[in-house]
């Protein structure tokens, strides 16, 4: 068949596809169905208990549910006060929040220092991997090139279908030490092969922080500054867990549900992590600030501004899905604590970066953003900036490059899906599976020659 054959094949057939697909919205309703798994009010159905984290975006005031501050706790630790707890000491939080995410305790020094050893140990590859695997093939898509990496990891690992607690343990330990080499290399690769730049490998530093071996495994010179390095790892630690149901959580639930290996189940959180709406958010929001820079003519001016976020919202701005990046949340309604933390960090790299004019921008689209939602959109509950809203500029200020942004989240977030996976496999010995009701009428057989 011919590409022009093909492509009007498919022109046609796609137009049965949706005719066949389209399912009436008033039936969602008719039925009781909760689209996206959500109540009228955007509340999530109840699927699952955990111990992990907890995410509050309301209050009881006089017997009525009210919207308020956004508030996240780790194993019941407000986010605030850990984030205080390691920069007060100068420390990095990677790791101590990395263990007190996994086994459900602050650890004490000498429980920290062991982890850390055992962190740092775990950061080598098999035996010629990075060159089979990672320089083969290589993509943009650095989401795609992890996930390919992990299922192949699964291809060197004798005991890899092995369920047990101490085997599902040891694979997220190791998983979480090669996340970085997975993800930098494979962009080492692309930036090479498809870009015609230098290509190095830089072996982690057993000495540093995985904040730090991040920046080194990827500046050519392996330099980087405390700053860089202190803000990099406030951002894994604002990233590492987010409750049971957000997407990728929640397909890692799902996925371990039915009994697979720790390597499958990752690589399904990846793809889901990657998409616009979750994750993938992060390169979305760099990517719509550009475009609002090319399309105003003066960003400091409000009415200009809005003018574009108006066009965002009726699909003639950007790529036109109607969507503010970095806007909105599933839960959080007023603020996303982890946005306001990231807030004042940003602000002091901006000054350091000499990047204040891109930062009074940022400022000016979380204040009218939510205005102009407002307006438009059947709102049930207020829209704030979430925490990829600032994420993907802290990124470009460190010189990361755009294709790296969602795999930096996906170095955190293996925390909180390896931590959700232990659970899951500890308590819940039953597949989940919601049901789906048919609206469909059943036909009789024709055969072929009938039809
Ligand atoms: C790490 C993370 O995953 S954080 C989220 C990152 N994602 C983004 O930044 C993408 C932009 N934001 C969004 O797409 C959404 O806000 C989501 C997917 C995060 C949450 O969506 P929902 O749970 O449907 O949010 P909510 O129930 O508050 O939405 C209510 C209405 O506001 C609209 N809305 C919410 N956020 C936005 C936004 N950023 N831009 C435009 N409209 C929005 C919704 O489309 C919905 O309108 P509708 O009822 O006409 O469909
Ligand atoms: O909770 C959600 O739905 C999305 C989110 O913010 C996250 O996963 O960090």
């Amino acid at each position: 068949m011919t590409r022009e054959n093909l492509s009007s094949y498919l022109k046609r057939q796609a137009v049965v596809c949706r005719d066949h697909c389209e399912i009436d919205k008033e039936l969602y309703e008719k039925f009781g169905v909760k689209r996206g798994l959500r109540d009228k009010e955007g509340v999530g159905v109840l699927a699952g208990l955990t111990n992990i984290s907890n995410i509050q975006s309301s209050k009881i005031v006089d017997g009525k549910k009210v919207p308020c501050e956004g508030q996240l706790f780790y194993r019941g630790y407000n986010i605030y006060d850990l984030v205080k707890g390691f920069l007060s000491q100068d420390r990095y939080g990677f790791e101590e929040v990395t263990y007190l995410l996994l086994f459900g305790i602050l650890p004490d020094q000498q429980q920290l220092a062991e982890f850390r050893e055992i962190l740092v140990s775990g950061m080598t590859l098999p035996k010629n991997f990075t060159r089979d695997v990672i320089l083969k093939a290589p993509s943009s898509d650095i989401m795609n090139s992890l996930t390919k990496s992990i299922l192949t990891l699964a291809s060197y690992d004798d005991n890899a279908s092995d369920i047990s607690m101490e085997n599902v343990l040891r694979q997220c330990l190791m998983l979480i030490s090669v996340f970085p080499m997975l993800a930098v290399y494979g962009y080492h690769a692309y930036n090479h092969y498809e870009n015609d730049d230098s290509l190095y490998i830089h072996r982690p530093d057993p000495q540093f922080s995985m904040a730090e071996n991040i920046l080194r495994l990827l500046r050519p010179d392996k330099s980087f500054t405390q700053l860089e390095a202190k803000v990099l790892d406030l951002a894994l630690v604002l990233h590492m867990e987010h409750g049971g149901g957000n997407n990728s959580t929640f397909t890692t639930h799902v996925v371990t549900s039915a009994g697979s290996d720790t390597y499958s189940v990752i690589s399904a959180a990846l793809s889901s992590l990657k998409g616009p709406k979750h994750g993938g958010a992060n390169i979305k929001v760099v990517e719509m600030m550009k475009d609002l820079r090319s399309s105003v003519e003066d960003v400091t001016d409000r009415d200009q501004v809005e003018e574009y976020l108006k066009k965002l919202l009726h699909k003639e701005a950007f790529d036109k899905k109607g969507l503010i990046y970095g806007m909105g949340h599933a839960v959080y309604s007023i603020s996303d604590p982890r946005a306001q933390i990231f807030k004042e960090f940003v602000q002091k790299l901006a000054e350091a970066k000499g990047r204040d004019e891109d930062f009074r921008l940022y400022s000016m689209i979380e204040k009218l953003a939510p205005e102009v939602i407002a307006k438009e959109r059947h709102i049930y509950k207020g829209v704030s900036a979430n925490v990829d809203f600032y994420s993907g500029f802290v990124y470009s200020m460190l010189d990361i490059p755009l294709e790296l942004f969602t795999p930096i989240f996906a170095m955190a977030r293996i925390v909180g899906w390896s931590a959700h996976r232990l659970e899951e496999l500890t308590n819940v010995d039953k597949i989940i599976r919601p049901a789906y009701k048919s609206i469909g009428e059943e036909k009789e057989y024709i055969p072929l020659e009938d039809r």
